[in-house]
């Protein structure tokens, strides 16, 4: 048995990367899993490979219109969400004087207002012990250059799940936060295309990590499970570092 065995849950952004491992995994563990993205085509690729009873629903974090048709989604099929995964994100460097006014839209409209406003129209769907996962990172503890604007989105959810897991304590939700350090994504790489002719800045990240390599989603998506599943029921409000020993050691 499946340590998500009848569970509902959500994952925004599932088409790639992280938010495809935890999907994936999810699934194994016996969850029905929704998941979203921008794209059509994307998506439908996404809920092929995790598999079947996955639903995919076609909505951007930032449109708040979007986000009612995917919480009316899940209300009319499942009735209820267990598990929320806020992951859907963007990455991209520009250091101070280079910072333009979309740049800094654009960032916050998806990391920030996107989690705030997936989690807040999730909330009548939620019972009591279900989990919230929030997708920070080891760039709201450090100061990485060029990516001053991301890495105020990243500490913005890491406190954003902090304070959630005071509010909602009272009701039973546990709401916590998984800080990767870098993590072999499509992300990530796309990361290192947009600074032309500079090595890859995943594979500089990688130099300084105690554990000596980049992670991968799959041990991003294990610690998922274990936030998502009674094996976490007294941790809330926590921040859980997957980065090799980045942030700590
Ligand atoms: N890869 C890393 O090294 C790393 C490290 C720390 C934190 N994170 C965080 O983990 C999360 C996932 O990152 P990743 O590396 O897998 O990125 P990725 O680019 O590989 O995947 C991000 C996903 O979010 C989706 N997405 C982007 N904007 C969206 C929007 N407006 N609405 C819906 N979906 C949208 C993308 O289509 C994609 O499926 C992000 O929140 C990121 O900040 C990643």
């Amino acid at each position: 048995m499946g340590q998500l065995e009848g569970k509902v849950a959500l994952v925004t952004g599932g088409t790639t990367g992280i938010g495809l491992a935890v999907a994936s995994r999810f699934a194994t563990e016996g969850a029905t899993v929704y998941l979203t993205g921008r794209r059509k085509t994307a998506l439908d690729a996404a809920v092929e490979a995790v598999g079947a009873g996955t639903v995919g629903v076609q909505s951007d974090v930032s449109n708040l219109d979007d986000l009612d048709h995917l919480f009316a989604t899940i209300k009319e099929r499942s009735g209820r969400l267990d598990v929320v995964v806020a992951n859907a994100g963007i990455a991209d460097l520009a250091r101070l004087g280079e910072i333009t006014e979309e740049h800094y839209d654009r960032t916050f409209d998806i990391n920030v207002k996107g989690t705030v406003f997936t989690v807040q129209k999730a909330l009548p769907l939620l019972p009591d012990g279900a989990s919230v996962i929030v997708l920070a990172s080891t760039n709201a503890s450090m100061g990485i250059e060029g990516m001053s604007v991301y890495s105020a989105t990243k500490a913005a959810d890491r406190n954003l799940a902090r304070t959630w897991a005071a509010e909602l304590a009272g009701r039973g939700i546990r709401v916590n936060a998984i800080s990767p350090g870098p993590i072999e994504t499509p992300g990530i790489r796309g990361l290192g295309a947009s600074a032309q002719g500079e090595p890859q800045l995943a594979d500089s990240l990688a130099a300084v990590i105690p554990l000596g390599r980049l992670g991968h989603a799959d041990e991003v998506a294990a610690a998922a499970v274990f936030l998502a599943s009674e094996e976490s029921s007294f941790t809330t409000g926590a921040e859980l570092f997957v980065d090799g020993g980045l942030v700590q050691v």
